[in-house]
């Protein structure tokens, strides 16, 4: 990235410019039981290109990460996809990782979050398993902490995050969840209103800001 792109980092701080232009999404490497999780993935990663959005993905191309991308993908948008050497054959094939518009490989599982953090400018949870409840709790603590105040969205799809989403209230209700105004993801439940809350999420932090940036810092 250079100073002339849209985004640029300056020490430890990454300012973004008042267009969104990038998305992650953390899921399931696997399926899951409900087919309905893989389409929910598929329409994400459309309605991602359909808006003009780059997706950030883990790089996998199996599962509902596989789905996602191909969904972009489907829809002439553009991918990157961040994974460490280690898991290149265990959730991906060489091939389709060639079908990305930007794959990086990265030495260990801290650079690629750090990677997948910096290249986006929200984050979206799907249905997944211990690795996806890992990566969108890290993106709320980071929030709560004060580093960014990019947009977060859990997709319920089909009630999903349920469970999680009763034990933050249950945390919040007991006190330990500080700083909770900082901590406020969006939960939608409709896939094809996911990307328009973020924009509005979005569109509102640039007015709260003043209007050019959202901010950053690790
Ligand atoms: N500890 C982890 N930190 C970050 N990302 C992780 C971790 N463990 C697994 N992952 C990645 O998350 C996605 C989804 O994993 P699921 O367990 O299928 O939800 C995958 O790329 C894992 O490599």
């Amino acid at each position: 990235m250079t100073l002339d792109e849209p985004g640029w980092h300056c020490g430890a701080m990454t300012i973004h410019n008042s267009s969104i232009r990038s998305i992650c999404v953390y899921c399931g490497s696997r399926p899951g039981r409900d087919p309905a999780y893989i389409a929910a993935g598929r329409a994400l990663g459309r309605a991602i290109a359909a808006n003009g959005l780059r997706l950030v993905y883990g790089g996998g191309t199996k599962g509902i990460m596989g789905a996602v991308a191909a969904g972009v993908l489907a829809e002439g948008g553009h991918v990157t996809g961040i994974i460490p050497e280690f898991l290149v054959d265990m959730e991906a094939t060489r091939h389709s990782l060639g079908q990305l518009n930007e794959l990086i490989v990265t030495a260990d599982m801290h650079e690629r979050k750090h990677k997948m953090f910096e290249r986006a400018d929200a984050f979206v949870t799907l249905p997944g398993g211990i690795g996806t409840l890992e990566e969108i709790v890290e993106i709320m603590t980071w929030a709560q902490l004060g580093r960014h105040e990019k947009p977060m969205v859990f997709a319920n799809v089909c009630g999903f995050w349920k469970p999680m989403l009763d034990l933050i209230t249950h945390m919040r209700e007991e006190g330990f969840v500080h700083t909770g105004h900082k901590v406020q993801p969006l939960v939608i439940d409709d896939i094809e209103a996911v990307v328009p809350a973020i924009m509005d999420r979005w569109n509102e932090l640039g007015w709260l800001k003043g209007d050019e940036e959202v901010i950053a810092r690790l």
